[in-house]
């Protein structure tokens, strides 16, 4: 392991204009997509981070052709084209492995969310014998839903994590679909992710009668998330809906090829725009997009609520903004922080800054993430002599940080950047494995560096 990263400290309000890479999670939907549709699709401006190349590289491995594309059209952007999977084992059921004939093709899912629990479907859709593993870290990662939802469509799960008694369902695990997937109506509990639910719904034009998706069980978490399946695949052409709370409908149908640019991460802008918030300072972002479904939109919510100012100013062409961000001379608690899904580690550092107490709500499945974040969030908080603890469905901060010291980040990208933000007004801040940052964002170091030190 690499020696741990010195957080930089800022010596003065950060000051500064930020620009981050592309969403992950649009980013690989619509790779995913691109290789269930008619023909070649573009997509424009991808996220390059482990997460999307261990998409794509499963694509190739289940018979998607990758090209690399260094300037789109004199864009001055990068993009890729995707050829599509031959799904053709779903009308020849007797081809089970029909693109070798040899051995089943093995899926590295790394510790990515959407590669372990969005292609399943897919692998079952191609008609072959396709084994899924992963990152130890991964191997926890629940994945029961998903698989017992395509268990319930009639594709075999076996291996080492297949869902039976005494075993929830995680990786590695096998999918075996000669006859491809026909679809229906099932019910499956969603509470532990949402990914379970757009892991089903993104294949599921490609199932024969389309699917009808039930939720039982308490509350599905990050529906935004789910929002972004729903619409992504709307905007492609494809008929969904909801008809009623937690069940939603995707027509059969084909997806035809597209050209589709994906927009910023704004869940990776957090900790930019947060170094405004926590140092006093003004950070601004071009290109925020004024109508998105990603979770991140919610910073314009959740930084004045810890007295920051969120201003925004139109941009050409009337679907941006350029976003500004000014800090408070005082960060102020907002009391309760509800459902914040994967920005969670990210406010959880304005909490573990400002004086006040602040719970954590509806945030119990991220015990579940790329670690439980629960558990680090307060094991570092507390380390570095803040008062933390975990409650049932979240936790609470009590009081700030008061020293420096080695935040561990548990192979876990958002504890990283949790780090970062503290260390930038806690002396001696030192982050452990900042290159887990690779997952979403591998220019990370170098971004925070640029912006904290052209602020000296
Ligand atoms: O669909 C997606 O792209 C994601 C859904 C969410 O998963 P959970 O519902 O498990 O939080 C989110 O946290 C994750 O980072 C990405
Ligand atoms: C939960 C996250 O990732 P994943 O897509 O691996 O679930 C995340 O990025 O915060």
């Amino acid at each position: 392991m690499p020696s741990p990263w010195p957080a930089p400290t800022a010596g003065a309000p950060v000051c500064g204009q930020v620009s981050v890479p592309a969403s992950k999670s649009l980013t690989n939907r619509y790779l995913l997509l691109a290789a269930l549709a008619a023909g070649p699709s573009v997509v424009v401006n991808p996220l390059e981070s482990r997460d999307s190349r261990l998409m794509l590289a499963a694509l190739e491995t289940l018979g998607a052709r990758v090209e690399r594309i260094a300037d789109w059209q004199g864009s001055g952007e990068p993009a890729v084209r995707v050829t599509p999977l031959r799904l053709e084992a779903v009308t020849d059921p007797a081809a089970a492995d029909p693109a070798t004939g040899g051995p089943a093709p093995q899926i590295d899912c790394g510790l990515a969310g959407t590669v372990m629990r969005f292609l399943p479907a897919v692998a079952a859709l191609t008609g072959r014998v396709v084994h899924f593993d992963g990152d130890p870290e991964a191997r926890v990662r629940p994945m029961g839903a998903v698989l017992e939802g395509l268990a319930a469509l009639g594709v075999t799960i076996t291996g080492e994590g297949a869902p039976g008694p005494g075993n929830a369902g995680y990786l590695p695990f096998t999918v075996e679909s000669p006859g491809g997937i026909d679809g229906g109506e099932i019910t499956i509990d969603a509470s532990g992710s949402s990914q379970f639910v757009s892991g089903l719904l993104l294949a599921a034009p490609r199932f024969r009668r389309g699917l009808t998706l039930r939720h039982a069980g308490s509350s599905v978490p990050s529906l935004e998330h789910v929002e972004m399946t729903l619409t992504v695949l709307s905007e492609l052409g494809l008929t969904v809906s909801s008809p009623e709370p937690y069940t939603w409908r995707v027509e059969p149908g084909p997806i035809e090829a597209f050209t589709v640019r994906v927009e910023p991460d704004l869940s990776n802008a957090g900790p930019f725009l947060c170094a405004a918030a926590v140092t006093g300072g003004e950070v601004t972002m071009r290109g925020w997009p004024k109508h998105s479904t990603q979770i991140g939109r919610r910073w314009t919510q959740i930084l004045p609520e810890f007295g920051a100012e969120v201003t925004t100013a139109e941009e050409p062409g009337g679907e941006t903004v350029t976003l500004t961000v000014r800090g408070p001379k005082h960060l102020v608690s907002p009391g309760t922080v509800d459902g914040t899904a994967e920005l969670t580690p990210t406010v959880a550092a304005l909490a573990a800054l400002c004086e006040g107490e602040t719970t954590f709500t509806s945030v119990q499945h991220l015990r579940g993430h790329e670690t439980d974040r629960l558990a680090a969030l307060v094991a570092e908080i507390r380390r570095l002599g803040g008062e933390a603890e975990e409650t049932e469905d979240g936790f609470r901060v009590f009081s700030p940080i008061t020293h420096g010291g080695l935040v561990r980040s548990y192979a876990d990208h958002r504890m990283a950047t949790f780090g970062a933000v503290l260390g930038l007004v806690m002396d001696d801040v030192e982050v452990e494995d900042i290159g887990c940052t690779s997952k979403t964002m591998p220019e990370f170091p170098e971004l925070w560096r640029d912006l904290v030190e052209s602020s000296q």
